[in-house]
């Protein structure tokens, strides 16, 4: 007889391949074969499953493991199903294939952004299972769509839900980000995107004239404050001063000047018009007021013609008005839960971050749940959205380990109530 090959087997790290195989990459993320896969994943393992439509062609798969005490507040274990773009060409191995080299990296997007942590999930719960171990509580896992582009049609759609409400949860994990040190990271916060436009006008006129007040001279001068003020933040990062997301980040995304012309632009006209873009990202503590009058006075001024827009990628406050952040501290017994699950493994957690970037968990902290990021790889290269993303299996297997303790620990200790 011939043995299966080593990706036909059912083991943990196959499920974590063909689940990465899966192309839920934006623009055009495959949810039906994503959702039908973790289905079954989910019903090999006894979990109910339901799937929830909140906008047309974008599924969210709730899968529950009922606790023998189902009064008590519910634990969510959250996982975004999408993935941003790769472009293939620049890769050493396709994006979409999941191909384990020799010393046992994955190399497939997704791989830590952040397919790991369903599988882990899953797996987690399998060997619980093995193990015959109940939950007290109830244990659910969300996955969710559009987190990559903000997740309005997604994990926002989802927490508004009658079918949310009903999970009554009571905490939550969601991704947090590779560590590539020896200790865990965990996130309390995510920062806050803002997209800025900012936009000149000014004099037009022939290229060859030297005269003040033409729009992209007027730009650049506003881009130049912006870009002090970026300096000014960036400055207390390198001093070794502040966590990248404890200052608030600002970078230019794209300029746009130039009257077009058949071959491009015409090089003898300065236009009347440029507009400049700005990822800029607030933490949870930056007074949007002071920041709306920065932008306004000083990288917009009127008195210089200019004009800005301001859109915000998400909400500030939750509902009781309070800044999105989870307690890392004794007065959240959760808090106390995770850490020692995670000292109880021999694992160490490094000091609780705010993510620069943005993920759901602001949905949930939103409705006053606590949420923490965390996904655990450590010893592992920051990837996340960059060429070449991948995994060590012993990383993606330690995980495991790490979620049967966490998951063990969370759902079974009693005292806190929502
Ligand atoms: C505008 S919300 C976008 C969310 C996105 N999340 C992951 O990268 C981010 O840019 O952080
Ligand atoms: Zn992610
Ligand atoms: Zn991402």
């Amino acid at each position: 007889t011939q043995l299966p090959l080593l990706e036909e087997q059912d083991t943990p790290i196959t499920h974590f391949q063909r689940y990465l195989r899966i192309n839920t990459a934006h623009p055009t993320p495959d949810y039906t074969s994503a959702v039908s896969f973790l289905k079954a994943q989910a019903q090999s393992l006894g979990l109910k499953t339901q799937t929830l439509e909140f906008v047309q062609g974008k599924p969210v798969l709730l899968l529950t493991w009922p606790g023998s005490n189902p009064s008590l507040p519910s634990l969510l274990l959250n996982s975004h199903l999408d993935s941003v773009p790769a472009e293939p060409e620049k890769w050493l191995h396709n994006p979409f294939s999941a191909h384990r080299t020799a010393s046992g990296a994955i190399f497939a997007r997704g791989a830590q952004d952040d397919k790991c942590i369903a599988i882990q999930y899953l797996e987690a719960i399998r060997n619980l299972k093995s193990q015959s171990f109940t939950p007290h509580r109830t244990i659910h896992i969300s996955l969710v769509p559009d987190e990559e582009i903000g997740g309005i049609d997604g994990a926002a759609k989802f927490v508004e839900s009658e079918e949310f409400n009903g999970l009554n949860v009571g905490f939550a994990l969601d991704e947090g980000q590779a560590s590539p040190g020896d200790e865990f990271r965990v996130f309390y916060s995510d920062r806050v995107p803002w997209n800025v436009k900012i936009r000149a006008k000014g004099r037009p006129g022939h290229g060859s004239r030297m005269y003040d007040g033409s729009a992209v001279e007027n730009l650049m001068e506003s881009v130049e404050v912006v870009s002090r003020f970026r300096e000014s933040q960036f400055d207390v990062v390198k001093a070794g001063k502040a966590l990248n997301g404890e200052v608030v980040s600002v970078n230019p995304v794209y300029v746009k000047a130039g009257v077009v012309s058949e071959d491009g632009f015409a090089m003898n006209v300065q236009p009347s018009e440029a507009e400049a873009g700005f990822d800029l990202r607030l933490t949870p503590t930056t007074d949007p007021e002071e920041m709306r009058r920065r932008i306004a006075e000083e990288w917009a001024p009127a008195v210089r013609n200019m004009s800005y827009e301001i859109i915000e990628k998400g909400p500030l406050r939750d509902y009781m008005g309070r800044p999105l952040m989870t307690a890392t501290d004794d007065s959240n017994p959760w808090w106390s839960v995770f850490k020692q699950a995670i000292t109880s493994v021999g694992e160490k957690l490094s000091r609780p971050e705010i993510l620069a970037s943005t993920t759901d968990a602001r949905y949930l902290r939103q409705k006053g749940i606590p949420v923490l990021g965390f996904s655990p790889m450590k010893n592992t290269p920051i990837l996340l959205h960059d060429h070449n993303e991948h995994l060590k299996d012993t990383v993606f297997m330690k995980g495991i380990q790490v979620y049967e303790s966490l998951i063990s620990s969370l759902s079974t200790f009693t005292e806190a109530s929502h």
